[in-house]
């Protein structure tokens, strides 16, 4: 190797690891200001179907962990459902962006959520360290279910034992995230009476968020974020404050209504910021939490600055 290569290859080392050191730096003031900070992250259905992604997702939660934050992970499951329904032949039918659910769906619905896609993801987090502890709605009284109906064209629709939440008790959460560990929640939830319900992943999330008041709900899916004018690409939304993103929820379709009312109840309930990332993207929560390229649609309590 000549002298001007070895120069040119020494050169290209210290460019390289200036820039990883660049990328470190970013995080610094991220790390200072979520240090101890309780973060709730919805992991979608649609978003876990990639085994590199569901991996990348499982390292994101021990790397929050490892740095000082609080991981609290609500998993959805949709998609395995259906898989699981099908298979046994059954009819699956969703109305106003929910599942009908008879209670034969519900059993299904209950032994993929808590038996399967649960037990994935805590392995999947278990496999960096000794983190992950499942927690369904039926534990610890963590959430009360009440009835919920579908809205569909106007029309108030019954679904079934599709449960919204109408009450949060966080202490089971709290006790294992003050433990040191990430509890991984499904979304199973009894009535008053001890039926249990099949709640939405996004409506539980939202909900969990504001009981625990947390510094962030971060919703992964399986597309960039909220469209203000579905499906135009280029109507993507940055920032929107929790009015504005109310007054647009009656033009939003399905998939992204629970979504964005799980969004307005935690900052309703007092979460500073709720945000829709794209969860088809590799690491997009460590993007989100550390670093300020801002990914994804913001939802904050207050007016963005410079409108929108
Ligand atoms: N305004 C909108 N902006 C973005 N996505 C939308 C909008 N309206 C409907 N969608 C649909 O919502 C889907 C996300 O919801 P869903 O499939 O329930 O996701 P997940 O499985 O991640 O919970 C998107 O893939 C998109 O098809
Ligand atoms: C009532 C209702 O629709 N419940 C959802 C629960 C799972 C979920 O929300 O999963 P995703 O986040 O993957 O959509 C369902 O049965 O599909």
């Amino acid at each position: 190797m000549s002298s001007t290569e070895r120069k040119i290859s020494a050169d290209e080392r210290l460019a390289t690891a200036a820039e990883k050191a660049g990328v470190l730096i970013e995080a610094l003031p991220w790390l200072q200001r979520f240090h101890g900070a309780c973060v709730v992250l919805k992991y979608g259905g649609n978003a876990m179907v990639d085994d590199t992604l569901k991996q990348a997702f499982a390292q994101d939660m021990v790397f929050l962990r490892l740095a000082g934050l609080k991981p609290v992970v609500v998993h959805g499951g949709g998609p395995q459902i259906t898989t699981m329904l099908t298979r046994l032949g059954m009819e699956g039918e969703f109305r106003g962006g929910l599942r009908v659910t008879t209670p034969e769906t519900m059993d299904v619905v209950r032994m993929v959520l808590t038996g399967q896609v649960s037990r994935e993801l805590v392995g999947l987090i278990n496999a960096y360290g000794p983190y992950a502890v499942g927690i369904s709605g039926e534990d610890a009284r963590l959430f009360t279910a009440s009835r919920k109906h579908a809205t569909v064209d106007g029309e108030s629709v019954d679904i079934g034992l599709v449960g919204e939440v109408s009450d949060v008790d966080p202490d089971a959460v709290l006790d294992i995230m003050n433990a040191g560990r990430i509890p991984v929640v499904s979304t199973v939830a009894p009535d008053a009476d001890g039926v249990v319900h099949n709640v939405n992943a996004d409506t539980a999330a939202g909900a969990l968020a504001a009981a625990l008041r947390a510094e962030k709900l971060v919703v992964l899916t399986d597309v960039e974020g909220l469209y203000a004018d579905w499906p135009d690409r280029a109507s993507l939304v940055d920032q929107v404050s929790v009015n504005r993103l109310e007054d647009m929820l009656p033009g939003l379709d399905s998939g992204m209504i629970p979504k964005m009312e799980a969004c307005v109840r935690a900052v309703r309930g007092g979460v500073p910021r709720a945000h829709v990332i794209d969860g088809r993207l590799a690491h997009s929560v460590l993007l989100e939490v550390f670093t300020s390229s801002g990914i994804g649609t913001m939802v904050l309590a207050e007016e963005p600055e410079g409108g929108a």
